[in-house]
C-alpha cells in the first residue's frame, strides 16, 4: 500500500516543527569504536538536510547493536554523532538518553534547522518490546514523525512502528521511499527479463525469498553454499561441502516448482573445491559430478560464471542477494567478483541492478563497482523480507497516501 512521503509534504509546513526521524545508524565499527563504513549515515543525509534546510528541528533516533535493553557504554552513539556532524558540516546535539527530562530540555532548546541525536534506543527494553507508554514518551518530544530507517523497517519496535500512532503526520523519508521504489518496483512491475541471483550460505535463510521470487522472476540463479543441498538432493556426492540435510526435500521441491512455473533455474555446473576451510587451502576446479571425497566447494567455477553471464546478458532487471562463494577469502572470491563486474556492465547497458543488502554489498564494494549499480540497499534482513512479499511493520505504521 502506498504511503505518505516527506516529498509530498509542503516544505513551508516544516519550519519550526520538531520532527522525530528514525534512522538506521547501526554501522560497522572496529574494536576501537571507529566507524568502518558510514554508508548508512550518508544514506540518511538527504532527509536530514531537507528537514534542516526547511527550518525543522530534527530529532534523530537510532539503535546500535543489540544491547538487550541495558545501557552498554561501548554501544553509545557518540562516534556516530561525530561522524554525522562531519558529514553535515554542522554541530549535532548529542543526547545521552532517548527519553526523559534531560532530553526534553535539550530538544526544546533546539533552534530551527538544528539537529539532535538521541542515545541508542535499544538501551531501553521497551524499544524492542514496542511498549505503548514508551512510544508515547518518545512521541512527546516531537510534532511529527519521519521513518527513514529502511534497515530496521522489518522490526516492530517503539521507534520504528509504535511511535507513529502518536504523531501526525507519520511519513516515509527519502531513503525509505527510494528503497521501496527500487525493491518493490523490481518485483511488482519490473522491466523484463527479470533475474534474481541468490547466494549466501544456507538455503534455510533464503527459502522464503526463493519461493516468492519463483512467482516473479524469469530466471533464478543460485550460488553460494546452498547449492550443495540442491546437488545432494539430486543424488550427487558433495564431499565435505556445506549441506542442510533437513532441507533436501525442500531443494527438490524448489527445482520442481521452478520447472512448473517456467522459471529458468540455474545452478553452477562446476565448483572450486578446497581441502579445508581456510584462505590458503589447496584448491581445484571440478565439475559438480566429480566433487572429491573430503573436499568442500567454496566458489562457483569458470564455466558456471560463463553460463550465468550468458543468462544475465539480456536481463533488464537483476536483483542480487548473497555471495557466490566464500568471498572473504581472496582465493574463493573469483565467482562473486565476476558476477559483480557483470552486473556493473549490465547497468551500463541500461539494466536496473539492485544489490539486496548485507554481504553482497560488501562484495560489490570490495570489487570497487558499487557506484555502478542502480541501487544498493541499506537493509539486509529488511530487503529480504520485502522481496519475500512480507509487510514491514515500520512501513505499515506510516500514514496511507
Ligand atoms: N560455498 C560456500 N561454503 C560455505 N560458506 C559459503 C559458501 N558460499 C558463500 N558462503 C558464505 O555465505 C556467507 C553469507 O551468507 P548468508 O546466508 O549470511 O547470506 P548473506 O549474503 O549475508 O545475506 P544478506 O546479503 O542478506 O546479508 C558469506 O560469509 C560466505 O562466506
Ligand atoms: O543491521 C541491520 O540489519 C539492522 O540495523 C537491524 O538490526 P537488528 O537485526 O539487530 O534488528
Amino acid at each position: 500500500m502506498a504511503k505518505q512521503t516527506l516529498a509530498n509534504l509542503n516544505s513551508s509546513s516544516l519550519s519550526g516543527k520538531k520532527v522525530l526521524v528514525r534512522v538506521d545508524f547501526n554501522v560497522p565499527q572496529d574494536d576501537t569504536g571507529k566507524i568502518t563504513d558510514d554508508t548508512r549515515i550518508r544514506a540518511a543525509l538527504p532527509t536530514i538536510k531537507h528537514l534542516a534546510d526547511a527550518g525543522a528541528k530534527v530529532i534523530l533516533a537510532s539503535h546500535f547493536g543489540r544491547p538487550k535493553g541495558k545501557v552498554n557504554e561501548g554501544m553509545r552513539l557518540n562516534a556516530v554523532s561525530q561522524r554525522l556532524a562531519e558529514l553535515l558540516g554542522k554541530s549535532v546535539v548529542k543526547c545521552d538518553d532517548s527519553i526523559g527530562d534531560q532530553v526534553t530540555t535539550k530538544v526544546n532548546a533546539l533552534g530551527n534547522g538544528d539537529v539532535a541525536l538521541l542515545e541508542n534506543m535499544r538501551f531501553y527494553a521497551e524499544e524492542e518490546g514496542n511498549d505503548k507508554e514508551f512510544s508515547k514518551k518518545l512521541a512527546s518530544l516531537a510534532d511529527m514523525y519521519v521513518n527513514d530507517a529502511f534497515g530496521t523497517a522489518h522490526r516492530a519496535h517503539a521507534s520504528t512502528a509504535g511511535v507513529a500512532e502518536f504523531l501526525s503526520p507519520a511519513v516515509a523519508g527519502f531513503l525509505l521511499d527510494k528503497e521501496l521504489q527500487y525493491l518493490s518496483g523490481a518485483i511488482e512491475a519490473p522491466k523484463r527479463p527479470l533475474a534474481a541471483i541468490i547466494g549466501g550460505s544456507k538455503v534455510s535463510s533464503k527459502i522464503g525469498v526463493i519461493e516468492t521470487l519463483l512467482d516473479k522472476v524469469d530466471k533464478l540463479i543460485i550460488g553460494g553454499g546452498m547449492i550443495f543441498t540442491f546437488y545432494k538432493a539430486r543424488g550427487l556426492a558433495v564431499g565435505k561441502s556445506l549441506v542442510e540435510e533437513d532441507k533436501l526435500d525442500l531443494a527438490k521441491s524448489l527445482e520442481a516448482k521452478a520447472k512448473e512455473r517456467g522459471v529458468d533455474l540455474l545452478l553452477p555446473t562446476d565448483v572450486v573445491v578446497a581441502d579445508n576451510f581456510s584462505p590458503d587451502a589447496n584448491s581445484q576446479t571440478v565439475s559438480i559430478e566429480s566433487i572429491p571425497d573430503g573436499w568442500m566447494g567454496l566458489d562457483i567455477g569458470p564455466d558456471s560464471v560463463k553460463t550465468f553471464q550468458a543468462a544475465l546478458a539480456d536481463c533488464m532487471t537483476v536483483i542480487w542477494n548473497g555471495p557466490m562463494g566464500v568471498f572473504e577469502f581472496d582465493k574463493f572470491a573469483v565467482g562473486t567478483e565476476a558476477i559483480a563486474h557483470s552486473l556493473a556492465e549490465l547497468t551500463g547497458k541500461g539494466a536496473i541492478t539492485i544489490i539486496g543488502g548485507g554481504d553482497s554489498v560488501a562484495a560489490v564494494e570490495k570489487v570497487g563497482v558499487a557506484e555502478k549499480m542502480s541501487h544498493i540497499s541499506t537493509g539486509g534482513g529488511a530487503s529480504l523480507e520485502l522481496l519475500e512479499g512480507k509487510t514491514l511493520p515500520g512501513i505499515a505504521a506510516l500514514d496511507d497516501a
